[in-house]
């Protein structure tokens, strides 16, 4: 039986465009086939995200479309080898980190057999030529344009299982952390660079996220889906991933698959990694949540988000749960210029952590004793790393108790982590994957082998000033009241002043007013059953959210207002909101 009303599969709701989707190999072969012209020539270019299964576009589209030519525009490909010394500074022999890579997709094809391809094409005077594959439209813009699309937590799935190397390359068995770096240091920059434009006047966008179950949407009706989108708050669909430390609360609260060991993070507002379910007519399209951010940045997150991050969503919520799991890694994330100067990156890692659940006893890691001496800890963390020993942890880190709705604040160059038995809501900066474990504790991953621990990287940025009572008077509950009115209150929690984001915490039994004043906000239902997010002005349909459901609301959106509903009527409710400082 259904426990929870947590919805893993958040759909928004497009308005009209009933007949502007298709589900389904022989519908959408028909449909595109009839947007061909039938006199004449005529140029179809399919360009696809890395990792969208060609073989499959090729016997069930383009063979079936009968054309008098088809090229796949992977013949003109660089070799696996050039390819390799031009990204070898990007890539880097690190396990984990790369550099963020600028380049162009351009640069990734052999110049003669692109112009040869583009020569063939101009060349044929009339039927139907079909170019397709990740690039096509660098052979010609297309008289119809096709976007097969993928999210990259499918093609993440399709990395572990072996099926998918990365885009150029056989690396099928290289190590994933390795297939995982070069995807996000460099395939998913070119190629998000690459579709940008061509999600603007794609006539079609292919949704080939399901296996053998693809969906077409029209661009018109994409576009005007992603412009709804901005007008009304929304939810991205969440993943959940197990982990060496992973838990059983989500597990439970969630009702997600009871034969999976546990669960250790859930992603459910990082744009760039998760979907946006978009429900057109009666068809649910899959596209990548990240397309919404390139495609309509302005008014998903206002002129001063936008100003400062360009196309890239800053704020970022997910869950960690140690609850029946184990402790996180300890670890630090770099300082900004670290960030900057060693990988590309613009801005850092800055975290926090809100406690939604702990068990009793439970507790986070944060800042170092007051006294220790840096370089003793960091021999003992080296001689931990050599095997020789377990690190002191006792001796030189602190340990604060963590209750339900503490709120810890953790700015970069703090080390830190999440103890056992918590369940954390982290509201921190976009990026994630910039950690340097410095010690874990002498375990496994899940893979039988030690995860990598990044001493070197670590002992540049910790800030040896964050101690005990630093920590206590800084990082831990800076709650303030900020406002109250009938039935609420609000008060401001963080985040700590070298830290972008800013967080409110509003208790209430009745309605709140919020707006966004020009900037994205990023909420989580922290406690209570259910509420209404709705305008004051009608001007979006009424949102429902459930308890620890996160949602995002546009900047566009300006006024909005959250009413306990359902089974929240009668509680005390309350919500996280997030947004960029101004
Ligand atoms: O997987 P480990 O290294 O234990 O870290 C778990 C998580 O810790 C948090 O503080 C963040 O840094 C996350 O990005 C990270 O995924």
């Amino acid at each position: 039986m259904k426990k929870s009303a947590y919805n893993q599969f958040p759909e928004v709701r497009i308005d009209g465009f009933a007949g502007h989707a298709w589900q389904g190999w022989e519908a959408i072969a028909r449909k595109v086939q009839a947007a061909l012209s039938q006199n004449g020539k005529t140029v179809l270019v399919i360009d696809c995200y890395p990792g969208v299964r060609l073989d499959e576009l090729q016997t069930r589209l383009v063979n079936k479309l009968c054309p008098l030519r088809a090229i796949n525009v992977e013949d003109a490909r660089h070799s696996e080898q050039h390819l390799h010394d031009l990204l070898a500074s990007n890539l880097t022999d690190d396990r984990v980190f790369g550099v963020l890579s600028c380049h162009q997709l351009i640069e990734f094809f052999d110049a003669g057999k692109l112009a040869q391809m583009q020569h063939e094409v101009e060349e044929i005077e009339a039927g139907l030529v079909v170019v397709y594959g990740p690039g096509a439209a660098l052979v010609h813009e297309g008289d119809v344009l096709v976007y097969a699309d993928l999210a990259r937590w499918e093609i993440q799935q399709r990395f572990r299982s072996g099926e998918l190397g990365n885009w150029g390359t056989e690396n099928q068995q290289e190590d994933i952390l390795r297939r995982y770096k070069r995807a996000f240091f460099i395939e998913w920059r070119v190629f998000d660079r690459h579709k940008t434009p061509l999600l603007k006047r794609a006539d079609f966008l292919l949704d080939t996220n399901q296996k053998e179950s693809p969906t077409l949407v029209t661009g018109e009706a994409l576009r005007h889906a992603l412009q709804q989108t901005t007008r009304q708050p929304f939810r991205v669909v969440p993943f959940f991933d197990p982990g060496v430390w992973g838990g059983q609360w989500m597990k439970e609260k969630f009702d997600l698959d009871p034969s999976k060991p546990n669960y250790a993070w859930c992603f459910d507002c990082v744009p760039e990694e998760n979907s946006l379910l978009l429900r057109v007519g009666d068809v649910r399209v899959e596209i990548p949540s990240q397309d919404l951010v390139l495609l309509y940045p302005r008014p998903l997150l206002g002129e001063k988000v936008h100003a400062r991050f360009g196309a890239e969503f800053p704020i970022r919520f997910d869950f960690l749960d140690t609850v029946g799991g184990q402790n996180l890694s300890f670890q630090v994330h770099p300082l900004t210029e670290y960030i900057q100067q060693h990988f590309g990156m613009h801005y850092t890692q800055d975290e926090s952590y809100y406690l939604l659940e702990a068990e009793p006893g439970a507790e986070v890691y944060l800042g170092t004793k007051t006294g220790i001496s840096p370089q003793e800890m960091l021999n003992d963390l080296a001689a931990a790393q050599r095997g020789e020993k377990a690190f002191d942890d006792e001796k030189f880190v602190n340990r604060f108790p963590a209750h339900k709705h503490d709120h810890f604040l953790i700015p970069a160059g703090t080390v830190h982590c999440a103890g056992s038995g918590a369940m954390v809501l982290e509201i921190s900066a976009t990026p994630y994957i910039f950690t340097f474990k410095l010690w874990d504790w002498g375990r496994l991953g899940l893979d039988g082998l030690p995860r990598p621990v990044h001493l070197e990287h670590g002992q540049h940025v910790i800030d040896w000033q964050r101690d005990t009572e630093w920590a206590t008077e800084h990082l831990i509950n800076q709650f303030e009241p900020v406002a109250e009115g009938d039935g609420w209150r609000e008060e401001r929690t963080g985040l700590h002043e070298r830290e972008f984001i800013e967080t409110r915490r509003h208790w209430f039994s009745k309605p709140v007013l919020h707006d966004t004043q020009g900037g994205v906000n990023v909420l989580n239902l922290v406690e209570g059953s259910e509420a209404l997010v709705d305008s004051p002005n009608n001007a979006f349909e009424p949102f429902v959210v459930h308890y620890a459901e996160t949602f995002i609301v546009p900047a566009a959106v300006g006024e909005y207002r959250i009413s306990p509903y359902g089974e929240g009527v009668g509680q005390q409710l309350a919500t996280m909101k997030a947004w960029v400082r101004g």
